[in-house]
């Protein structure tokens, strides 16, 4: 395991040599990766086949220390669909450097999946009348008003990619309305707040998040900047977990748990919505094998 709050940047052999220890231990080879951030792990369960591995026990893997993220990876299927889901992920404010936060995203491109299919959970909305609970299909991305560098590594130019990556989201990969359940689909802006602080916001800058239309998070721009960079199909998913106040006069404030609460509310409906999204990315994959559909809930 790497030292924590190092600078460091993988080796171009760390990431070959992580990918080609998994696909040693497993027979899954996966085309589609979901990233599940803070209480989202749940979308797993659904895989079939399962086989699991802790992050500490992968070479070169970071580990998780939120509460909310399992820390391990699981291997399965999904209506056909070979599968690799991460319980948990990773933040600035855990102290990890921006390569530790993308470094599975740069695996998968060698070879674990075609595609990447990350869940992302909790955001705050800015915007008051955006209900709680509703899920988000992300559209626009924002890097914030400090936005982090993730391509700035020296083997980026490995990635035989775009070298500026601009559209970040697949948009044509998927609608929300799937007969799936009920899930809302939003065209809106998404700004994420990537904070190497756990703070919350101050509603001072919500008044320009407002004017943008945004939601607010901690993570989740580094692994889309990555994998879109890396040349996988994106889809972004996030459940508002809470509003964020524009009134320094409110006294209730954001906390981790009701996050968690929210999301535990959520997760089964998650659970079947992105093992439908999966089954079409598999009818997709057969239309387009060389390099299949979207994706990215987060
Ligand atoms: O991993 P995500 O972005 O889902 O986790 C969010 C960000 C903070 O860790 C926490 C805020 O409650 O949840
Ligand atoms: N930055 C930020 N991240 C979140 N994740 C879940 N809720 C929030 C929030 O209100 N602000």
């Amino acid at each position: 395991m790497l030292s924590k709050g190092s600078s460091c940047c993988y080796s171009f052999d760390d990431y070959k040599l992580t990918t080609e220890w998994l696909q040693n231990q497993t027979r899954h080879r996966p085309k589609v990766a979901v990233i599940c951030g803070s209480g989202l792990g749940l979308l797993a369960e659904a895989a079939a086949d399962k086989q699991t591995f802790r992050y500490q026990d992968i070479p070169n893997f970071p580990v998780s220390t939120v509460p909310g993220h399992e820390g391990c990876l699981v291997f399965g299927t999904i209506e056909e669909t070979p599968c690799v889901f991460m319980k948990g992920h990773f933040h600035l404010y855990e102290g990890y450097s921006l390569c530790q936060l993308d470094f599975f995203v740069r695996c998968t491109f060698l070879n674990l999946s075609y595609a990447k299919f990350q869940c992302e959970n909790s955001a705050g909305w800015v915007v008051q009348e955006q209900n709680i609970m509703n899920l988000l299909k992300l559209n626009v991305q924002h890097p914030g008003f400090c936005p982090p560098a993730p391509l700035t590594s020296q083997h980026q130019n490995q990635n035989r990619s775009k070298v500026h990556p601009d559209n970040f989201y697949n948009r044509s990969c998927v609608s929300l309305r799937s007969g799936s359940g009920s899930e809302s689909e939003s065209g809106s802006i998404v700004h994420q707040n990537l904070t190497k602080d756990p703070n919350h916001e101050t509603p001072h800058p919500c008044g320009a998040e407002e004017r943008l239309g945004s939601s607010v998070r901690m993570s989740m721009v580094p692994e889309v900047t990555v994998a879109k960079h890396c040349g996988l199909r994106v889809l972004g998913l996030t459940l508002v977990t809470n509003k964020v106040s524009l009134d320094y006069s409110r006294e209730e404030k954001v906390n981790h748990d009701e996050v968690l609460e929210i999301c535990k509310m959520r997760a089964e409906l998650l659970q079947k919505l992105v093992s439908t999204l999966i089954g079409r990315c598999q009818q997709n994959m057969t239309d387009d094998p060389s390099r299949c559909v979207f994706v990215h809930v987060k």
